[in-house]
């Protein structure tokens, strides 16, 4: 890189001291989610900023980063800073992921295809969902060449699982992120007070409805009779009955690198690395599943001693600012994902705003970086923190 980002980012910011930009977008993370708060209906907001239960999971995820402080080291030479990474043998210029994110035509018009070609412009692999309002083809097409990953959700119906990683395969998608921990939607008391349910609107089904293996159980088309799709497909997407064994499956249907999402014991980090995928993210969905559910960032060390040596492990849940992304580096994660702040981005300002959110966090990751005396996100160790009790 010829330029850091951050002193980049921090120039061009000032640059506009005699002429300010009377739409100038939020630079502060809460103020990012205040403008998707006043822009947005509570069953739409709540649906992105809410959790599972009580939402301790989603406290507990903020908890672990501020639990952990930095102890920045001095006069290193920190000229240049690397935020580059290789993940599953890939070159990346930073080591940040848009996290899988489903339903996004809730949030702004421009829905997937706004955040995918933010993520195109910045070089950030994008994950499309599952359960993206567009079909995956149409995400592809708006990226070109970009980086992307396609998000399994493991269907009740073996064919349109695997219908979905021919489709993935064949559009351009680098690899595939299994999530385990959705096997049915959590107990989410905002959108059970709001009575909201975007996909009984019709909302994230759009590669379930154009999927060759989805319409060929119905009787009409979707079109025709979307009620009759729509509940067709409350019946299939969710699978309760998936075992370790079932990852076979996966392996006999795609040469995709495989990565298991949601992982939160050691023994099954191990599990996975018996079964032989290609990496693990930490997460536990951004609280949105099992309330009390461990602070992602808290378990991370465990797996790390438990298989970091032997898959590729990334995190995510409760990433908010650059700091964040040096903290889990450090406890030893290859690479984060990015959730709820780039749908805030996307709320407030579509493509813009996605692009502006991952740009501000990742000049404060290489300001931070270089204040803390760290010239590359590779060599990030965990003696550079304290945990604090
Ligand atoms: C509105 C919303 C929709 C999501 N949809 C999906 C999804 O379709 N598939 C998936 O694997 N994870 C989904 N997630 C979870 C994210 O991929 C990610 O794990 C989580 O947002 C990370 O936590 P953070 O929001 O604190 O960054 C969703 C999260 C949100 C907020
Ligand atoms: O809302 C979610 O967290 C989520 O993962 C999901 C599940 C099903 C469809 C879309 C998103």
């Amino acid at each position: 890189m010829e330029n850091n980002i951050g002193n980049d980012i921090q120039y061009q910011i000032y640059a506009t001291m005699h002429n300010p930009d009377p739409n100038r977008l939020p630079v502060i993370h809460e103020e990012w989610e205040n403008v998707a708060r006043e822009k947005l209906q509570d069953g739409p907001y709540y649906y992105i900023a809410g959790g599972a239960g009580g939402e301790k999971t989603m406290q507990a995820n903020l908890q672990a980063f501020s639990n952990q402080r930095i102890i920045p080291r001095m006069l290193r030479n920190v000229d240049k800073r690397d935020l580059s990474v290789r993940l599953l043998g890939q070159k990346y210029p930073f080591p940040i992921l848009q996290a899988p994110i489903g339903v996004q035509s809730i949030i702004h018009e421009e829905g997937e295809i706004g955040s995918a070609k933010a993520s195109a412009e910045m070089g950030v692999p994008y994950i499309a969902s599952s359960a993206s309002s567009v079909p995956m083809e149409k995400i592809a097409e708006a990226m070109g060449d970009a980086p992307r990953w396609f998000q399994l959700y493991w269907s009740r119906d073996p064919e349109i699982t695997a219908s979905f990683l021919r489709r993935a395969e064949k559009t351009g998608y680098s690899a595939i992120v299994v999530t385990l921990d959705t096997p049915m939607m959590a107990w989410r008391e905002h959108d059970l007070k709001n009575v909201y349910l975007p996909f009984l609107a019709g909302e994230g089904v759009g590669n379930y409805f154009t999927d060759p293996a989805f319409l060929a159980k119905l009787d009409q088309s979707p079109q025709e009779d979307p009620q009759s799709a729509i509940m067709h497909w409350t019946k299939i997407f969710g699978n309760t009955g998936l075992t370790w064994e079932s990852i076979d499956f996966l392996r006999e249907h795609t040469s995709l690198p495989i990565i298991l999402k949601g992982i939160l014991h050691p023994e099954d980090a191990k599990l996975a690395v018996e079964k032989g995928v290609d990496g693990i993210i930490v997460s536990n969905h951004g609280g949105r599943q099992v309330d009390g559910a461990i602070g992602a960032l808290d378990v991370l060390p465990d797996i790390v001693a438990a298989v970091g040596d032997k898959t590729e492990i990334l995190m995510d849940s409760g990433i908010r600012r650059g700091s964040d992304i040096m903290k889990a580096m450090a406890l030893g994660a290859k690479a984060v994902l990015v959730g709820r702040p780039l749908m805030y981005g996307l709320a407030a300002a579509g493509q813009k705003g996605v692009k502006e959110v991952m740009q501000n966090m990742l000049a404060d990751l290489d300001i931070t970086m270089g204040l803390a005396g760290q010239s590359s996100v590779s060599n990030l160790e965990a003696s550079l923190l304290r945990k604090m009790e």
